[in-house]
């Protein structure tokens, strides 16, 4: 199945055209990573793989579909196989942790047990908590915990670790490589920590001037010479 392949995608905001050809693949169980300076892209790149961004030419298949041409009722069974990072809203405020985790596992008709998920995700002293009363870093916890409870057959994350303390940044990812490995699910991510590429993506793709400038394994960019994904960046990237 084609998980995802773009071909020469397009999209500008008015004058700023933000993507000027991007090509792209992703195969079922593969960890990616999106890099790039701020303002590169990532966002509007991963808000139209998550289908909720419209672009202006090129081709996106998402999950074996061209997204371009498909009625509402298609796309819809499309992103319910997807599971992106929800941002905290308003509705949360009467919930409390733990209450939040049961109503998703509704909502997904999920078999993981809440209890496995609260240890994990160590929110034991949280799960009676007031969800709006947590701190950012928590709160981001908690969401990342829902992603999880649908089982996606993809992952896309913007930026999931911003804000995370280095024990969480390690659960977090021993999670996400977790969730590769048992389910074969794929992870699409953003991340400004190129450590955190270098440990857990199999492939990077980075965004220059609008463009797929490298596309490749961690591996082989490293076995160019570089000493570490972070010197690549910065190497290649100009402020
Ligand atoms: N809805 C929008 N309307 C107009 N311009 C936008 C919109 N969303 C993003 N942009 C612009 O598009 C460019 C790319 O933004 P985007 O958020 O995709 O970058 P990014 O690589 O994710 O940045 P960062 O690392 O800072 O989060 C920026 O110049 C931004 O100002």
């Amino acid at each position: 199945m084609k998980i995802i392949e773009v071909n020469n995608l397009t999209k500008s905001y008015g004058t700023n055209h933000v993507l000027q050809g991007v090509n792209f693949h992703a195969q079922s169980g593969e960890i990616i990573g999106v890099i790039g300076k701020n303002g590169a892209g990532k966002s509007t790149f991963l808000e139209i793989l998550m289908t909720i961004k419209q672009y202006d030419a090129g081709t996106v298949i998402v999950l074996d579909e061209n997204i371009a041409s498909l009625p509402m009722n298609r796309l819809e069974q499309i992103r319910k196989q997807i599971s992106v990072v929800l941002q905290p809203t308003q509705f949360y405020k009467t919930l409390k942790v733990e209450e939040l985790l049961k109503l998703f596992k509704a909502y997904y008709n999920s078999n993981l047990d809440i209890k496995k998920i609260i240890k994990e995700f160590k929110l034991e002293p949280h799960r009676k908590k007031y969800f709006d009363k947590l701190s950012g870093g928590w709160k981001q916890i908690v969401s990342l915990a829902i992603v999880f409870l649908s089982e996606p057959k993809l992952l896309i994350l913007d930026e999931p670790t911003t804000g995370l303390d280095p024990h969480m940044r390690n659960m977090l990812w021993t999670y996400i490589t977790d969730y590769n490995e048992r389910t074969g699910g794929t992870v699409i991510l953003t991340t400004h920590n190129m450590d955190e590429i270098e440990l857990y993506c199999d492939k990077v793709m980075l965004i220059n001037n609008g463009m797929n400038e490298v596309f490749d394994t961690t591996e082989s960019i490293l076995a160019t010479g570089y000493k570490s994904i972070h010197e690549f960046y910065l190497k290649k990237v100009s402020i």
